[in-house]
């Protein structure tokens, strides 16, 4: 019951013969809810928010509440799959002036989104928003590491709504930390569960989520009903709905 493939050895399952399915596009809605969340939340600081309020030290009027307008500005999406594109279907309802991907081919739906394909580099220049939707592979490991995170905006904001693995955490930590970037939201982390003293907890400008992308009833029901066919298909002999290979 995933849509990600990286947890699964599957050049290993092909030699040995197992069929193997997964349930992509089901949860493309789901998720891009969640990256949604995720950014307004680290641009319009909602952990420190949450952290003052549950100490009891909420004040009126004071700057470490200041946040980030999402209105007018740039967003880079990395990875315009179906997710991606969600993404950027509701963010157009915030006014962002432009979206720009990346990612490894034209993407025939961009232009009707009104998204720019550019090279990661300039992506990562130019966005205020940085989202990584995309899959975890050789390629894209450590996709964010120290290098890129210097080439971000200072005042930017990182989502990943991907895989823990497209980041490098501790260079994150050190960005956070040293203010480089705003803040970063992270539905997916490594390792998952995460660690309740690790330290990208205790940084009030990261703002975490336990993977819970694809976690509504109506798509974890249409996951389980997909799997369930999935099965039921091999069983039989036939393709499968979403043959992963
Ligand atoms: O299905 C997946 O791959 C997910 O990560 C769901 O959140």
């Amino acid at each position: 019951m995933s849509s990600g493939l990286d947890h699964i050895r599957v050049e290993e399952l092909k030699k040995r013969g197992i069929a193997l399915g997964n349930c992509p596009h089901v949860l493309d809605n789901a998720v891009a809810d969640i990256a949604v969340g995720l950014l307004i939340g680290a641009a319009r600081k909602f952990k420190a928010g949450i952290r003052e309020l549950e100490s009891g030290q909420w004040k009126y009027g004071v700057q470490w509440s200041t946040g980030l307008d999402i209105a007018g500005s740039t967003v880079g999406i990395i990875g315009l799959g179906g997710i991606g594109q969600a993404i950027v279907r509701r963010l157009k309802g915030f006014d962002v002036a432009r979206f720009l991907y990346s990612g490894r081919s034209d993407k025939p739906q961009a232009k009707a989104l009104g998204a720019e394909r550019v090279p990661l580099e300039h992506l990562l220049k130019e966005s205020n928003y940085v989202v990584l939707a995309c899959p975890l592979t050789n390629e894209t490991q450590n996709l964010i590491n120290a290098d890129t995170l210097k080439l971000m905006k200072k005042n930017s904001v990182l989502v990943n709504i991907g895989r823990g693995g497209l980041i490098d955490q501790n260079a994150l930590y050190d960005a956070l930390k040293g203010n480089h970037i705003f803040a970063a939201g992270l539905d997916v982390v490594t390792p998952e569960p995460l660690p309740k003293d690790h330290p990208l907890i205790s940084l009030p400008n990261c703002f975490i989520l336990p993977h819970l992308g694809s976690a509504t009833i109506e798509t974890r029901n249409a996951m389980a009903s997909i799997a369930a066919n999935n099965i039921l298909l091999a069983l039989e002999g036939k393709s499968m709905l979403f043959p992963a290979y």
